[in-house]
């Protein structure tokens, strides 16, 4: 059988090269014939990911080019799907789009992938002839992936997220202000800092004056991050929600096929100095008192990536953590005890990194559900 012809738009920016690794890591180019595609760079030699002469860049704008793939794949963001995905379908083109970015997502022909959570979805959505595919945002997939057993199991009555996301989710760009933040703010104290003998409030009052100070770079985040937070993400909604609150309860709600029946999502979203592994603090209410031991077995048991941390101190600290996380597939989960609210209040902390499950892992496995067909 002839191999797919697979369209990749976005594989050199950021979620795309972190899709380029897994699919390496995977295998996944042996069983496709892919097609690099380019909105800068036409005519240049594609890269080598597939271990095979890819001939040249396509222009990622060229409908016909586009028209000659089953699938495309991209990571090339929002305002190119905005551009390109409309004239497609109109040109007739009936293949599978399968997309990083967030502006298809609650349209009513497309599908949000997490297949460890929403497996059944998908398969039926592919039976009944859907063909766009969009991965969901990032602290969404990473919740679904941590409290997965819990949402199978209908036990969860509501669920407050308040995140702690990092700069990636930002992009590329982002990262590189904060680490310059951090440099920036600790050249400003060397001296004092070398020497034992110096006052910490001395040091502390410099700090912050920098901080605050136009010497600080802002350019990308418009405020400090390092040494600071910004409790805002994406843009203000009327409801006093940030578009990055809204989407936890639509998305998520979305992806477990629940368009009845949702369960309240809803909490507050802050950006601190992590580099690129979002972290959340969850307040649940669960529909009836379940004891902790069996709470932890349930969420165990939901997926091959989610991992069960004692609620002690050590682990706690050496496993829940994005230093601990990040460049992984692991979702740990942990903290999870009863609150003084009452014995269905519970509290859970999860960490996952938000370009792998959070960003490029859906929309790869979505490629093999394709090729599995
Ligand atoms: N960042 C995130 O956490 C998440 C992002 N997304 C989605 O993915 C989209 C892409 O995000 P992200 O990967 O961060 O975007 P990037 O800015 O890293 O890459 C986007 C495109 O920029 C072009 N580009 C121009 N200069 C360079 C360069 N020097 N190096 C690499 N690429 C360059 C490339 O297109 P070309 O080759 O055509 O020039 C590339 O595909 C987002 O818009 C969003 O919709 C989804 C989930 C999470
Ligand atoms: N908004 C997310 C990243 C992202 O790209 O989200 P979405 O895919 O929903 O646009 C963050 O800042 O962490």
């Amino acid at each position: 059988m002839s191999q797919m012809n697979v369209g990749l738009v976005g594989w050199r920016g950021m979620v795309g090269s972190v899709l380029m690794q897994r699919m390496q890591d995977e295998k996944d180019f042996d069983l496709i014939n892919p097609v690099f595609f380019t909105t800068s760079q036409k005519g240049l030699p594609a890269p080598d990911f597939a271990g095979k002469d890819c001939g040249t860049l396509e222009d990622a704008f060229d409908i016909d080019a586009l028209k000659a793939q089953d699938v495309i794949i991209t990571c090339q963001g929002g305002d190119y799907t905005k551009e390109v995905y409309g004239k497609l379908r109109e040109a007739g083109w009936n293949g599978y789009w399968i997309d990083a970015a967030s502006s298809l997502r609650m349209a009513d022909d497309a599908i949000i992938v997490l297949d460890p959570v929403n497996k059944d979805v998908i398969e039926k959505g592919i039976e009944s002839g859907v063909k766009t595919y969009v991965g969901g945002n990032c602290t969404v997939s990473l919740m679904l992936l941590a409290l997965g057993g819990l949402f199978e199991k209908d036990l969860v009555e509501w669920v407050a997220p308040q995140t702690y996301q990092a700069a990636s989710g930002s992009g590329a760009r982002h990262m590189r202000e904060l680490i310059s933040q951090m440099g920036a703010i600790r050249d400003e104290v060397k001296d004092k800092l070398d020497d034992p003998a110096s006052a910490i409030l001395e040091i502390d009052r410099q700090v912050a004056d920098f901080i605050r100070s136009d010497a600080l770079p802002t350019d990308q985040f418009g405020v400090p991050l390092a040494g600071s937070l910004i409790p805002y993400i994406d843009s203000q909604l009327e409801s006093g929600q940030s578009r990055e609150e809204w989407k936890a309860q639509v998305e998520a709600n979305k992806i477990m096929g629940r368009s009845d029946n949702q369960v309240p999502v809803d909490g507050l979203c802050v950006r601190v100095g992590a580099m690129r592994c979002h972290s959340q603090a969850m307040t649940l209410k669960l529909k009836k008192d379940i004891p902790v031991s069996e709470i932890e077995e349930i969420l165990a048991g939901h997926n091959d990536w989610v991992k069960v941390i004692p609620n002690d101190r050590d682990a706690s600290m050496t496993e829940l953590t994005p230093a601990k996380v990040t460049g992984t597939l692991s979702i740990p989960v942990g903290r999870i005890r009863k609150l003084n609210m009452g014995p269905e209040y519970i509290s859970a902390f999860t960490v996952g990194d938000q370009l792998l499950w959070g960003a490029a892992e859906p929309l790869r496995r979505m490629l093999r559900i394709l090729l599995n067909k």
